[in-house]
């Protein structure tokens, strides 16, 4: 938390350096600054899974996202905001950043229709109804105290037709516009665009183009990471990147592994969100930079080596293998503490290491090594 006596009143995005297509710099805001390229820990239900939100500070981790679809059902806009809000609620003193809850309706909810109006659905939890415009999602962001708030849009799923992907990208336009007017002005917050497109190059440049012409300030392009290869994943980025505000944020939602993450930095984008990390530690799966680590595997049962004895994070430099691969297969509550613990750790790591090596100009250099570390699996 920066002291609020000189704490930044609006939110501000500066480039520090730039290497090829990369970029290395910083989000200013009232709440705090967020150092780019940045990854964002999932938070879902006001909560990153099995972390206290003192570890996921002092893991590097500058900002976290929280998923309004769930909060909406659960503790409900309203009854947060009765309670000061999901900073004070989680006691997370950053900036957050807030999906609009589209996605999740889609991908959780039953029964759900979409109109020009909105998107109507009903509760994974409970099965009640539920209606969110546009402007009743901004409304939801405003009320969880959101630093950072994404428009409501459609994201399709790949593959898929010409005409539905793009009856979705223009129907997320008319909403980017009508949250755009729903958030107003608000000092030191931010509405963030969603350019769609599915993976039809000259929709995605018109989604681009448009939502440029509203001057957000910021840019997320959504409706991938939905099933569809890397290549086709990159092939997106590098066709939208040339339509977007060099002196906007990029991010990319849902994205990734770490060479996503890393490929992606490549082609320009400054921000990521993934449950990768979180949920791989959930099931016995160790991020490291001798690659992934499934603990497990039978053959770790008596290996007394610590996942990287050169880690900064306690998780992966003094417990090991042979205890970690215990707690997996006895499914204890700490092997899914620890390994989250290490991945999140793990992916911190690795933005600072490009953030490191864009301002030194050697990023390709960078991936090579970190390839080449994976590559160099351990016997
Ligand atoms: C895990 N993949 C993923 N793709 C996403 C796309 C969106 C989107 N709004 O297009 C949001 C969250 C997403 N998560």
């Amino acid at each position: 938390m920066t002291d609020p006596l000189d704490a930044p009143t609006d939110f501000t995005f500066t480039v520090s350096a730039t290497d090829g297509q990369a970029r290395t710099g910083h989000i200013a805001m009232p709440r705090g600054t967020i150092r780019t390229p940045a990854f964002m820990p999932v938070g879902t239900a006001a909560t990153v899974k099995a972390m206290y939100p003192e570890q996921v500070r002092d893991l590097g981790a500058d900002v976290v996202l929280g998923n309004t679809y769930h909060l909406m059902l659960r503790p409900g806009p309203e009854r947060m905001a009765r309670l000061g809000g999901l900073h004070r609620f989680m006691r997370w003193d950053g900036p957050i950043l807030t999906d609009s809850g589209g996605f999740q309706v889609m991908s959780l909810s039953a029964l759900r229709k979409i109109d020009e109006e909105g998107v109507t659905f009903r509760s994974h939890i409970d099965g009640t109804a539920h209606r969110m415009s546009p402007e009743r999602s901004i409304e939801i962001q405003g009320l969880l105290g959101s630093d950072i708030q994404m428009q409501l849009d459609e994201c399709v799923r790949l593959p898929a037709e010409r005409a539905e992907i793009e009856k979705a990208m223009r129907l997320s336009l008319r909403w980017a516009e009508r949250c755009r007017v729903a958030f107003g002005e608000q000092p030191g917050k931010a509405m963030f665009g969603i350019v769609q497109g599915g993976d039809i190059p000259d929709l995605r440049v018109e989604s681009a183009r448009a939502l440029t012409d509203l001057d957000l300030k910021g840019y997320a392009i959504g409706g991938l990471a939905v099933g569809e290869p890397q290549a086709v994943m990159l092939a997106m980025i590098e066709t939208v990147e040339p339509h977007l505000p060099a002196t906007k944020p990029r991010y990319l939602m849902g994205v990734g592994t770490p060479d996503d993450l890393m490929q992606s930095v490549m082609r320009g984008i400054d921000m990521f969100d993934c449950v990768m990390p979180t949920r791989a530690g959930r099931h016995g799966l160790a991020y490291t930079r001798h690659g992934r680590i499934n603990l497990r595997n039978a053959r770790h049962a008596e290996d007394t080596r610590p996942l990287d004895e050169a880690s900064a994070c306690p998780a992966a430099r003094d417990y090991s293998r042979a205890y970690l691969h215990h707690l997996v297969r006895s499914e204890e509550i700490l092997g899914m503490m620890l390994l989250t613990w290490n991945n999140l750790a793990y992916y911190q790591q690795l933005m600072a290491g490009m953030r490191a090596a864009i301002a030194a100009g050697r990023l390709a250099d960078f991936v090579a090594e970190t390839k080449d570390g994976w590559a160099r699996a351990e016997a």
